[in-house]
């Protein structure tokens, strides 16, 4: 085993041959190392004076709250260690520090290593933070394997903290001591420990109770003229209104239907007849917790007092039912791909949206499908209805369209078939589309069960005061497809998949390096965006293998505003230039025109990234 003390000698004779004459210096040290230099020298990060941004941070995220019982954990297995840990959030600052060591802490002061300070590689090189970013993995990096002179009496070994259910890096954890102190054993317990803090995550977020509380806040706030429950294990709530509309003893009786609904598994909204003569109607939303139900969140709304003559709302002769006409809507199993290939995936999210919507189909529940624009929402729906019957009919109706009458019977088909109702979108009915809909979903439920309904919806709708709410009490279950964004691990198949079908016999591949921009963008219009995308990159190269610079360039950004046609055209212009220099900012900023430190500004001003 070579001695570590050479070992750093010969990476700091290889770091000084680096720093006077680039790669061929590094040869030797760890690719991940040498790769890690080239990086932090084509962002321009300065040797010998490195400067950091500072920012507010939030010292009570729900990541710092997961992360302190294991830094404290720490700090007091490593009390006779001279060390400091350390938290990052997702963006690379540092959120929480823990000196067990006040030597160690003063020394990292100096370095601006501190709560607010930015220690992302382009800012301060090749380091147990940054570096962990760029990998994607734990790593361990000693005295002159950091690229900066100022951290060269560190050693530090960083882990990425991954939240289970989304797949998303959500921090670093990083331990930090001097180099001569230094052992393997940080690089396995910062792992651990990170691992540690995941879990934390994930029973944090699967804890029921938030679930409950979360939905409830934001049925409360949508619906505050409206009586608001939520129900489930010893959680009760009730918004203002319902304690002004129901007394004690009428609260207990809307609580124990409202257990029976959750104990029911295709129902959510019913009728409750109070003592005073009162009608109530009850609209569920069913709260999901892994596979099982945790609870209800319910509006209530009264309908009139009871009269002689008022007849049960079931009892209603109901209007004749008007949905689209042939020309709106369409066959959705014509629009099917290779069986499988939208519903399989690794993130826990989507399959846990998989397994609920296969539940519901199976049950045949009306169901809405909540989730971003381009999300894969009706595609999953038209997948997954084929394979839980692969003899039934899917017939789907773009919902903005629908306004006219026409006779539900033309859509629907033949007395047996069993038969799916899509309706999309929803949310962008107008108000006459919106009574249409909602006659035609009461039809449907009146007529044999072989006839369904499922609906699409995005979900920043909920918070509008649309006319679609008007249909939410005819569902009875709702299932939330993850954005795009949080479905990294899914990434490489939905790139694959979209490439099929697109350039379908052509054997298109991706690069490591498109494939990586890719990962990185946001996507904020989901699957839609990566087909426009990968479309853009195929018009440029038809064949063979995509590349990074193939892909539009707004791919190569993090969006943190709407930018203006003037800014689009700028950050485009920047990005060209900086794939021209292999993201060389001296050659491009020399390219554009403009000082380097205008650069920087543009760069962090419009979140690129090359
Ligand atoms: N796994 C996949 N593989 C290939 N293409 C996909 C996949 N998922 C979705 N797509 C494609 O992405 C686009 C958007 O999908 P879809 O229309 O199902 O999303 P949506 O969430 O219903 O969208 P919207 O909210 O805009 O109606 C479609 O072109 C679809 O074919």
């Amino acid at each position: 085993m070579p001695n570590p003390e050479s070992r750093l000698l010969r990476v700091a004779a290889a770091r000084a041959d680096f720093l006077a004459g680039g790669r061929e210096g590094a040869a030797g040290v760890p690719d991940l190392v040498a790769a890690s230099w080239e990086r932090s020298q084509s962002a321009g990060v300065d040797v010998t004076q490195p400067s950091t941004d500072y920012d507010d941070v939030d010292p009570a995220s729900l990541l710092v709250r997961c992360a302190l019982p294991v830094l404290h954990r720490i700090e007091v297995d490593a009390a006779d260690v001279p060390l400091v840990i350390a938290l990052t959030d997702q963006r690379a600052r540092i959120v929480q520090r823990i000196d067990s060591s006040a030597a160690v802490g003063r020394l990292l002061d100096r370095v601006d290593f501190a709560p607010g300070y930015n220690y992302a590689e382009s800012s301060m090189g090749t380091n147990g933070v940054g570096t962990v970013f760029e990998a994607g993995r734990a790593l361990a990096v000693v005295g002159p394997e950091h690229f900066t002179d100022n951290l060269q009496p560190f050693a530090c070994a960083g882990a990425p903290i991954i939240d289970p259910v989304t797949g998303r890096v959500e921090g670093v954890l990083d331990i930090t001591c001097l180099a001569q102190t230094w052992t393997p054993i940080m690089h396995a317990l910062v792992k651990s420990a990170a691992a540690d803090i995941g879990r934390n995550l994930l029973m944090d977020r699967s804890q029921a109770q938030q679930a409950i509380f979360e939905t409830f806040v934001r049925t409360a706030a949508r619906s505050a003229q409206q009586a608001v429950f939520a129900f489930g294990g010893n959680v009760f709530m009730a918004n203002p209104r319902a304690q002004e509309l129901f007394d004690a003893d009428e609260q207990r009786i809307l609580r124990d239907h409202s257990a029976f609904l959750v104990a029911h598994r295709s129902r959510a909204s019913d009728d409750v007849a109070l003592p005073d003569g009162r009608r109530v109607h009850l609209r569920g939303t069913r709260i999901v917790a892994d596979t099982e139900v945790a609870g209800l969140v319910v509006v209530a709304e009264v309908a009139t007092r009871r009269s002689p003559h008022a007849t049960d709302f079931a009892e209603r002769v109901l209007p004749q039912v008007a949905v689209a006409t042939p020309q709106t809507s369409e066959l959705a199993g014509g629009l099917s791909r290779p069986h499988g290939t939208i519903a399989t995936g690794q993130c826990p999210a989507w399959q846990r949206a998989c397994a609920e919507l296969r539940e519901q189909l199976t049950d045949r529940v009306p169901t809405l499908v909540l989730g971003e624009s381009g999300s894969g929402k009706f595609s999953l729906v038209v997948e997954m209805f084929q394979d839980v019957h692969p003899t039934g009919r899917a017939v789907s109706v773009d919902a903005d369209e629908l306004g006219g009458q026409a006779s539900l019977d033309s859509l629907l088909g033949g007395d047996e078939e069993l038969t799916l109702l899509i309706a999309r979108n929803i949310d962008q009915a107008g108000t006459a589309a919106v009574e249409n809909i909602g006659q035609a979903f009461t039809a449907v439920r009146e007529r044999a069960d072989h006839v369904w309904f499922v609906a699409t919806l995005s979900d920043s709708a909920l918070d509008s005061d649309l006319p679609f709410h008007a249909l939410l009490r005819h569902f009875d279950a709702a299932v939330t497809v993850p954005p795009l964004r949080t479905r990294t691990a899914d990434l490489p198949h939905i790139v694959a998949s979209v490439l099929r079908e697109i350039a379908p016999d052509r054997g298109v591949r991706i690069s490591p390096d498109a494939q990586r921009v890719v990962a990185r963008y946001t996507w904020p219009r989901n699957v839609a965006q990566l087909r426009d995308a990968l479309a853009h990159a195929l018009r440029l190269r038809p064949v063979g293998e995509l590349q990074a610079h193939d892909l539009p360039a707004y791919c190569q950004t993090t969006a943190r505003r709407t930018l203006t046609p003037l800014e689009t055209a700028e950050r485009d212009t920047i990005v060209e230039a900086l794939r021209a220099h292999d993201g060389n900012r001296v050659a491009a900023s020399q390219h554009l025109g403009m000082s380097r430190s205008s650069l920087y500004r543009k760069l962090e001003a419009f979140g690129i990234n090359v």
